[in-house]
């Protein structure tokens, strides 16, 4: 065996490794207490895996005579897994400053939306956008969420809302995965919303007649790799049937279930996802008891997004009372143009803050349950050996500082790094 690797991080006040007994999620319990290693240190091999992570002396003797590609001394800072944000919307033209106005005066969404505003907005400007603006635009964003902290993030598409839009998305998010360290999963959100002039079920009709078959062809042919499908579930939107009938659509081709459920009015969103046993569900603010056990028993995670109560001002989702009920439960942004927020420490703090989650539930939530939510806690949410070197140095003698100081995470985070390599550094010499 070689014995050069990619990266040794030593002497680390603290390396918080979220679990480390091969847990696929956390609940209840386990969130609460997470498996951090006082004074520890990591290693990552030229394969980009994690290869050992334990004691700083350990570490060093068992790598005594080891070359490392990269050493840093991390005295003083800790170790966190990569953030996983599990639920975004970053390929869009047309922002939406004008309707955060509106929204703060006293519109509802649902009015914004009704009045041919909202998605529609953004559908008219992003069918119009090329390519290379998209993808300009979408870089920009992942950008910003890579200095953030995140370095795995599930990307939708949705707003096209016919065939030639959608796949044009995807195949932005394609290019941005060749040209970008950040991971990607790709969502196909073409059931976003009822596009103008549709009724709901000729544009059911157009998903499943004509978009998925065409997804299916590009898929087949290798131009496009989509991990999810998603469905906008609710009152005015995609009603309970049409939305089964799309998500086992997508299902039947081995797209994994992430859909948007139970936001604005209880739907039976949750049930449904349950029976159809989807990965995920995100938003939830209305679900209702019998939803909240339907996911705890079906292992179907919750993707709650503090944002958009928050700009909203829409009731919290019942984070507590999914916890207690043994909910997978991750976060996510929900980066889009109505909630435009990159930054899932921010994230974190408005879930401890206003769903009332603890800093570990909160870090287990951006961690090893979004990778869940998306299909990768085999290889991502936590630093254990085998798997993927991804990870953040906060400039801090205790990880928690990331999720305290809100806002703080421009400054605290260090170094980003992914599959070993640095890919962010943050240089905060002002030159005065
Ligand atoms: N609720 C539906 N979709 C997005 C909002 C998208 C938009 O308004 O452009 C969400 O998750 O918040
Ligand atoms: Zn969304």
């Amino acid at each position: 065996m070689s014995n050069t690797f990619r990266l040794y991080i030593k002497n680390a006040k603290q390396v918080v490794l979220v679990c480390n007994s091969g847990e696929r999620y956390l609940t209840k319990d386990g969130m609460q207490k997470l498996s951090v290693i006082e004074n520890g240190s990591l290693v990552v091999g030229k394969d980009g895996l994690v290869k050992a992570v334990g004691q700083a002396d350990t570490i060093a003797s068992q790598f005594e005579g080891a070359s490392f590609e990269n050493v840093i001394d991390a005295s003083g800072m800790c170790v966190i897994p990569g953030l996983i944000d599990g639920h975004t919307h970053p390929v869009w033209a047309g922002d939406r400053v004008h309707e955060f106005a509106l929204k703060l005066a006293g519109a509802t969404y649902m009015e914004v939306h009704q009045a041919g505003e909202g998605i529609h907005f953004t559908v008219e400007h992003t069918r119009q956008a090329s390519e290379d603006e998209l993808l300009s635009s979408l870089k920009q964003r992942l950008r910003r969420m890579l200095r953030a902290g995140t370095t795995l993030v599930e990307c939708k598409s949705g707003y096209g809302l016919e065939l030639d839009t959608e796949m044009k998305m995807l195949a932005v998010l394609e290019k941005a995965k060749q040209s970008l360290p950040i991971g990607i999963s790709s969502t196909y959100c073409g059931a976003h919303a009822v596009p103008k002039g549709k009724t709901v079920a000729e544009a059911t009709e157009d998903i499943l007649k004509v978009q998925l078959p065409g997804l299916r062809e590009k898929m087949v042919q290798g131009e496009l790799k989509v991990d999810n499908i998603d469905v906008f579930c609710e009152k005015g939107v995609f009603d309970l049937d049409s939305t089964r009938a799309i998500l086992q659509a997508g299902k039947d081709m081995g797209l994994q279930i992430n859909f948007h459920g139970d936001e604005l009015h209880p739907m039976n969103s949750a049930q449904l996802g349950a029976e159809l046993g989807a990965l995920a569900i995100s938003h939830l603010e209305e679900v209702t008891n019998e939803g909240i056990a339907a996911m705890a028993k079906s292992k179907t995670s919750a993707v709650l997004l503090p944002t958009t109560a928050y700009i909203l001002r829409l009731p919290q989702p019942r984070a507590r009372d999914m916890l207690e009920a043994g909910v997978i439960v991750a976060l996510g942004s929900d980066f889009n143009p109505n909630a435009y927020c990159c930054s899932m420490p921010m994230v974190m703090h408005l879930a401890c803050v206003n769903m009332r989650m603890s800093m570990n539930e909160a870090l287990a939530a951006a961690t090893i349950n979004a990778a869940y939510s998306l299909g990768k806690s085999h290889s991502h949410g936590s630093l254990e050996v085998n798997k993927q070197g991804d990870l953040l140095l906060i400039n801090s003698s205790r990880w928690e500082h990331l999720i305290y100081q809100f806002g703080g995470h421009q400054e605290l985070i260090k170094y980003v790094i992914i599959k070993g390599n640095i890919v962010y550094e943050n240089d905060k010499t002002m030159g005065y």
